[in-house]
Formats: C-alpha cells, sequence, structure tokens
C-alpha cells in the first residue's frame, strides 16, 4: 500500500491537515489572534510557552494581558476580604490600583504573568556625563526587575564607549543606540521624546510588546516586577504625594500645551519611570514630542519639560494602573513610614558637574 504514497501525496496531506488545524483554531480563538504565525525575535521559552497555547502568538502592538490564568499547586498567603493596607489609598477615584506593597502577592503575580510572557523594552539615556550612572543602574535591574522576564535595554548614549559591560541573565540584552551630544540638559530630557518616537518606529515595535521610560540615575533596591503592569502605568512623584492639587509643579502658563488650570488634576507624576502597552506609551512619547514641538515654536518650553507634557495628558487620559513613590524614591529624601519598601532610588548627583549646562 505505502507504495502508492508517493512524496506529493504525504505533502498534499499534511499542507491539507495543517488547513484544518488552522479553522480549528480560527473559530475557537477569533480572527484577533487567529494566525498561525511564527514570531520574529522569539527565544526559546516562547516557542516553549507557545506550544502551550496552541501554537499561538500576537501580531506585534498587540500584545495585552490575557487570561489571569495560573496553574495548579502554587502556595501563597490566603487574601483577605478585610484586612489589607489601611494608610495608604490604593484606588483611584477612576478605579484603577495605586499598588503599595501589601496589595500583592509576588508569588501570585508571577504566577501569573510570566506564563504572558512579553518582550520588555526599557528606554535609557546615558548623554554626555550621565553614563557613569549606567553600572549601578543596570547592575540592580538585573538583580530586581522583571527577574525571568524577556528585557532589552535600548542605551541611547553620545558615547558607545562608555557603556560598562555588564554580565546579563538569559533572555536580556543591552542595545546601543548612538544620539548627538547635547549644550542644554534640557535638550536632552525632550530629546528622549523625540529619539524615542523615531526608534520605537523604525524597529523597537517589532521587538517589543511593552515599554518602560526610566531615567538612568536610578538604583534598583528591591523588586520591581509583573505587578507594574498595566495598559498604561504612571508613579506618584514623592515630592508631591501629599500636596494639594495647587501645589503640583504643572505648567501653569496658558501659553503652553503642557497647561492645567488650578482646579484641576488628581496627581502629580514623575517622568523618571513610566510604563505601558508598546502602543499606548508611543502614542504618549509620541504627543510629549509633539507638543514640545509647538511649544518651541511659541518660544515657549514647559517649566518640567517633557514631565509636565505627561502630567497633563494623564489628567486627560487617566493612567490604568498607579504605582506609589516606593518606585521611585530619592537618596536624598528619609523614608516615610508609609514607604515599607523603596524599590528604585535616585541616586544623589552633583548637578552643576554632571549637566553640561550645570544647575537645575
Ligand atoms: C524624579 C523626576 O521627576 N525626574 C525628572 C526630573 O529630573 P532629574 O533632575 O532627575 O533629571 P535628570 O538630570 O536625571 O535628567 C533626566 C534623564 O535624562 C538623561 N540625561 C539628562 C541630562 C544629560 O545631560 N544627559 C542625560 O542622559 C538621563 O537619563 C537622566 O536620568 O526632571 C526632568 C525634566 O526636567 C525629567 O522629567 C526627569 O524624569
Ligand atoms: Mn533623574
Amino acid at each position: 500500500m505505502l507504495r502508492y504514497f508517493t512524496r506529493n501525496h504525504i505533502l498534499i496531506g499534511g499542507f491539507g491537515c495543517l488547513l484544518v488545524f488552522c479553522g480549528i483554531l480560527y473559530v475557537h480563538h477569533g480572527p484577533s489572534i487567529s494566525s498561525f504565525c511564527f514570531c520574529p525575535g522569539n527565544d526559546r521559552r516562547r516557542i516553549e510557552h507557545n506550544k502551550m497555547t496552541a501554537g499561538l502568538c500576537q501580531d506585534n502592538g498587540n500584545w495585552m494581558i490575557g487570561e489571569l490564568e495560573m496553574e495548579t499547586g502554587v502556595k501563597y498567603a490566603q487574601p483577605s476580604t478585610t484586612i489589607g493596607r489601611t494608610d495608604v489609598n490604593s484606588v483611584t477615584n477612576w478605579n484603577a490600583p495605586l499598588v503599595w506593597e501589601g496589595t500583592f502577592d509576588p508569588v501570585v503575580i508571577d504566577a501569573i504573568y510570566k506564563r504572558m510572557d512579553p518582550r520588555v523594552a526599557v528606554v535609557l539615556f546615558a548623554v554626555g556625563k550621565y553614563t557613569r550612572f549606567l553600572k549601578g543602574f543596570l547592575e540592580s535591574a538585573e538583580k530586581y526587575f522583571l527577574v525571568d522576564f524577556r528585557v532589552t535595554y535600548y542605551i541611547f548614549t553620545d558615547n558607545k564607549g562608555d557603556v560598562p559591560a555588564i554580565a546579563l541573565a538569559e533572555g536580556r540584552n543591552i542595545s546601543i543606540i548612538t544620539v548627538p551630544s547635547a549644550k542644554r540638559w534640557q535638550e536632552v530630557v525632550l530629546g528622549r521624546m523625540k529619539w524615542a518616537t523615531v526608534t520605537i518606529d523604525k524597529r523597537i515595535r517589532n521587538e517589543a510588546d511593552y515599554l518602560y521610560m526610566m531615567d538612568i540615575d536610578s538604583v534598583f533596591h528591591n523588586r520591581v516586577g509583573a505587578e507594574s503592569f498595566s495598559r498604561l502605568s504612571a508613579v506618584l512623584h514623592r515630592g508631591y504625594r501629599n500636596s494639594k492639587r495647587t501645589g503640583f509643579p504643572y505648567e501653569r502658563r496658558p501659553a503652553s500645551k503642557a497647561f492645567i488650570p488650578m482646579d484641576e488634576g488628581d496627581y502629580y507624576y514623575t517622568a523618571a519611570i513610566w510604563c505601558g502597552y508598546l502602543e499606548d506609551m508611543y502614542k504618549l512619547v509620541k504627543y510629549c514630542y509633539t507638543q514640545s514641538e509647538e511649544d518651541a515654536k511659541n518660544n515657549i518650553e514647559a517649566v518640567w519639560q517633557e514631565e509636565s507634557h505627561l502630567n497633563r495628558y494623564l489628567v486627560y487620559n487617566k493612567p490604568t494602573k498607579v504605582l506609589s513613590a516606593e518606585y521611585l524614591w530619592s537618596d536624598y529624601d528619609t523614608v516615610p513610614a508609609e514607604i515599607k519598601v523603596v524599590r528604585i532610588s535616585q541616586v544623589i548627583k552633583n548637578y552643576k558637574e554632571v549637566r553640561p549646562n550645570g544647575g537645575h
């Protein structure tokens, strides 16, 4: 019998089976994630993960937090309906989580999110003398930041040679992008929005699902993990966490695109760490870039550069998660009782010495 099956028969038969299989997948999962695809840039872990989920993967830009599944047998403390943090607010008035130590269980979070296995990009600028902060940032990030997740650090610098060689865990990479030097620090902080927009368009979009924008003058001291994931997550600025909204350093000049009136606004967010789905972050990074370009045309620069534009956007486009100041503290400040864990802290730096045009 067998000899009647030519190679062509086998090929046609095999192809037929594949079509039927794809058809079943399509009916099961609907058109949004229906393509039976090879995901470029995926490593072994993703391939194994795909096997678990019937070979499906999501198109670039479509990654999102999926089913909150976990395997059986994970051991963790039982959550309470009445006991939790009472000294802080852990939900916003638009019903988004406000994350503090004690509002999540890392065992549960990891059991859920490691299965989703997003490709994470971190955009970092180290221009001029700021390359000196790379070592402390990267070494501590390898210890505490999204351990066991896939992470690519995109380092934008004017001095490739000063990027230190750091031992990275499996699934983690460094990509260096050359940018011009600057005469004013304001140029760098605003330039981040331009260069990030251009580079997301050119390549990051094809390489990542989730994006963090972060200052480089920071060191990780404790876990920063998947509890920070959401469509768009912003971090409370430690300096204004208890201020009245009239005291927030929002841009108050109506001539600027970042203008926020005195009687509006929720929180003051730092621009030194923010994160979200790749396309949501792209939209916001591009917004900061184009709004600051508009301001420049009108000869105005927002009081806190991109941070002012970021804050304006977030008043009218609420973040889906707010992270407490645990996620960015500062070595300058004593730690108050409500901060049980400092996760990241800005290092002390001599502004005058480190910035090309000195000063604040
Ligand atoms: C805690 C906090 O809210 N930080 C914000 C605050 O700054 P900081 O005073 O912390 O600003 P900064 O000096 O750290 O500058 C922001 C970042 O830009 C990069 N950089 C800056 C200058 C330079 O010469 N080379 C270079 O690489 C570097 O990644 C640095 O971390 O205000 C800045 C804008 O005014 C940004 O909004 C920061 O996110
Ligand atoms: Mn900083």
